[in-house]
Formats: structure tokens, C-alpha cells, sequence
């Protein structure tokens, strides 16, 4: 079998559109296993007329081409955001060749959750389960996400769908992350004709990671629902025993998202800028009751065990500013990186 000239070895995902395939330079099959292994590539296959909107491969080849080619322009290298190394077709399908990576953020968080024996002073014991993930690496991770952010934003685009499955690591480097999949992101000013700034999709970013005022259906938002998005996500890598801070059904209930937003993060401003004159912020005006946000130190304890690190402060600080609700005041990645790096 042969896709777009690559020898497919294995399925190692896909999504509702897509396929992906670890993939073999189809002239190196004879080659030592060594050679092979540099031979290793990931190929993402497409069949345009499958998708619907937002999802659309020419729009994600666009964006990851100009992407690279902002790369080239550059002394230094962003390594935090996927390279397209080529793009091939045939009548049907669209393959996307990329570097082959190892794990999503989701294994890695996956790998740190431990089952701990807790003593209890009554002599009883019971299992409980720990994320171990060091606060130090979690910092890393947090500092490679904002410069592939960072850039990204600089160059007009927004993601529009941070998730812990669309960060890859590669074994050698597992500290350092990559932003994949632009299938559904935007490119400022119209991105590429298909939809107007003040008119952009709303159904975009994945289950907890949605912004609050995509909840509220605005449309003219800003590259801020990514850094919302990262904000919940860094929640995640540091949550203390692996369950995100948020209840299972927010996944699939945008209702049940904005309750637990509102519950953990106290209600928005009654003036919130971004939403003010939205029938649906109207409505939550009306209806909710206010909420007070809880402390940062019961949404992410991790970052409040003795003794306090810098990192941990850092952290802290990035955490408060990405859950903002009013954008113009909710940290950039520029803005979180001047944190982080201080
Ligand atoms: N370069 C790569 N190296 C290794 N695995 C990859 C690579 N690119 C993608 N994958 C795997 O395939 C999965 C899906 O990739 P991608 O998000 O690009 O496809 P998609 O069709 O947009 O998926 P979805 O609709 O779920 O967002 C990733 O979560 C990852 O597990």
C-alpha cells in the first residue's frame, strides 16, 4: 500500500476528519533500522469534500505554509509550533507531512498520575491518586506553550483549538512542546475569505477549554480564547490528582460549562466589555446569581505546597491573568512570558 508516495506502518490518529499515519519514505524500506527511524514521518490525510466548517485542510495548509515561511525569515528557530515539511494530493485526499512526534500532552499528564497509599490517623488506609508531574517541568512545558503561542499570535493566527491533544512531545525532548493542528484556526484579517472578523465561528476549541465569551456566542473574539484555553489547560497539568478542575459533563454541556466557569471563577463583571449588548450576557446578568470566584489556592493547591518556588509563584501569577474575563485584561503570551521569565 502506498499513500501519496509513503509506505503507511501504523493509524496513530485522527479525528473526525482526518487520519494519521506513522509513515515510511516508501525508498527506505530496505534500509537498516537505524536509517529508519530517521526515515519516520507523520502523515495527516484529508479528504476536503468530508469536512465541514470550521475544519478545512487548505485553509490549515495556508497557515502552516506562511507559518513556515515566517520561520525562515528568522534568526532563531521556534520549535514550539508543528513544521509542514510538505503538502501532496491526488483527486481525492490532502496529506500533510510532518516531523513524526512521540506523546501528546494528554500521555504525559497521564504518565505523572501515581496511586499513593494515604494512612489515616485511625489506622485505616486508603488509595489515592497523586499527579507527580514536577512543578519545575510543568514550568518548562508552560514557557514552550507561550513562545509557540506568542508566535503564532504575532503572525495574525489564532489556534482556536489548545487542547492536551494537540500538544506533542517528542521522547528526546519531553520538556518541550509543539503546537499541532491548525485545521480549524483563523488567520487574521478574513481568514482567507471564509469568514469575517465580526461574524467568526463560535463553534470552535474543545469541551473545558472554550472560552467563556464563545459560551456567550461572541463573534468578533480575539486570539484571548487560546490563552483562556491555556490558562484551564496549565489547571490541568498541575491539578492535583489528574481530574481537570471542572465536572466531566462541562465536556459536553456548554451549560454546564458556564455554571462551573461561573462557580470557580465568580461571575463576570456586570459591565463586561466583551459581552455587554450579547442577548445571551443579558440573560446571564438576569438570571445568575453572583458568584464570588474561589481562591486560586483551591483551584491549583500544587502551586501553594511548602516550600514556594519561584516557579510556583510564577505560575500562580500566569494562572490569575489567563482567567480573566475581560480580555483587554487577560494576559497575552507576550504578557505571560514576561511573567514566566522574569
Ligand atoms: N506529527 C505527529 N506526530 C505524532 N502524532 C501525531 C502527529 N500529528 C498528529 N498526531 C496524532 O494524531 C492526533 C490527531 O491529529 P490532528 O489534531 O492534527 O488531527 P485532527 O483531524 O485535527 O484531529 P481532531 O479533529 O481530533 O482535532 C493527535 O492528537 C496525535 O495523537
Amino acid at each position: 500500500m502506498d499513500a501519496l508516495g509513503w509506505k503507511p506502518l501504523a493509524k496513530i490518529g485522527g479525528g473526525r476528519f482526518s487520519d494519521i499515519y506513522r509513515v515510511l519514505k516508501s525508498d527506505s524500506e530496505n534500509n537498516s533500522a537505524n536509517n529508519e527511524e530517521q526515515q519516520l514521518f507523520a502523515l495527516k490525510l484529508v479528504d476536503p469534500d468530508d469536512e465541514k466548517p470550521p475544519h478545512n485542510i487548505r485553509n490549515e495548509i495556508k497557515i502552516l505554509s506562511d507559518l513556515k515561511n515566517a520561520k525562515e525569515g528568522q534568526d532563531a528557530v521556534i520549535p514550539n509550533v508543528i513544521n509542514l515539511i510538505s503538502v501532496s494530493s491526488n483527486n481525492i485526499e490532502y496529506g500533510l507531512l510532518f516531523p513524526l512526534l512521540d506523546m501528546t500532552l494528554n500521555h504525559v499528564i497521564k504518565s505523572h498520575i501515581k496511586s499513593r497509599t494515604i494512612f489515616n490517623s485511625d489506622g485505616t488506609m486508603k488509595m489515592r491518586k497523586v499527579n507527580t508531574i514536577p512543578i519545575d517541568s510543568a514550568f518548562k512545558i508552560v514557557v514552550g506553550l507561550m513562545k509557540g503561542l506568542d508566535w503564532i499570535h504575532k503572525n495574525g493566527v489564532i489556534h482556536r483549538d489548545i487542547n492536551p491533544n494537540n500538544i506533542l512531545f517528542g521522547r528526546e525532548n519531553p520538556e518541550m512542546p509543539v503546537i499541532i493542528d491548525f485545521g480549524i484556526s483563523y488567520q487574521e484579517p478574513y481568514n482567507n475569505g471564509l469568514e469575517k472578523p465580526n461574524k467568526k465561528f463560535t463553534d470552535i476549541a474543545t469541551g473545558i477549554y472554550k472560552a467563556p465569551e464563545l459560551l456567550l456566542s461572541k463573534r468578533d473574539y480575539s486570539n484571548k480564547v487560546d490563552m483562556w484555553a491555556v490558562g484551564i489547560l496549565i489547571t490541568v497539568i498541575l491539578s492535583k490528582d489528574g481530574k481537570p478542575i471542572f465536572e466531566q459533563d462541562s465536556m459536553y454541556s456548554d451549560l454546564v460549562l458556564l455554571s462551573n466557569i461561573l462557580a470557580t471563577f465568580g461571575s463576570p463583571p456586570s459591565d463586561w466589555s466583551d459581552c455587554k449588548g450579547l442577548t445571551s450576557f443579558d440573560s446571564l446578568n438576569r438570571t445568575f446569581f453572583t458568584k464570588s470566584p474561589k481562591p486560586l489556592e483551591e483551584i491549583v493547591p500544587r502551586l501553594f505546597e511548602e516550600p514556594e518556588t519561584l516557579s510556583s509563584s510564577k505560575l500562580q501569577k500566569t494562572i490569575t491573568g489567563l482567567t480573566k474575563y475581560e480580555t483587554s485584561e487577560r494576559l497575552s503570551a507576550h504578557d505571560a512570558l514576561a511573567i514566566l521569565l522574569c
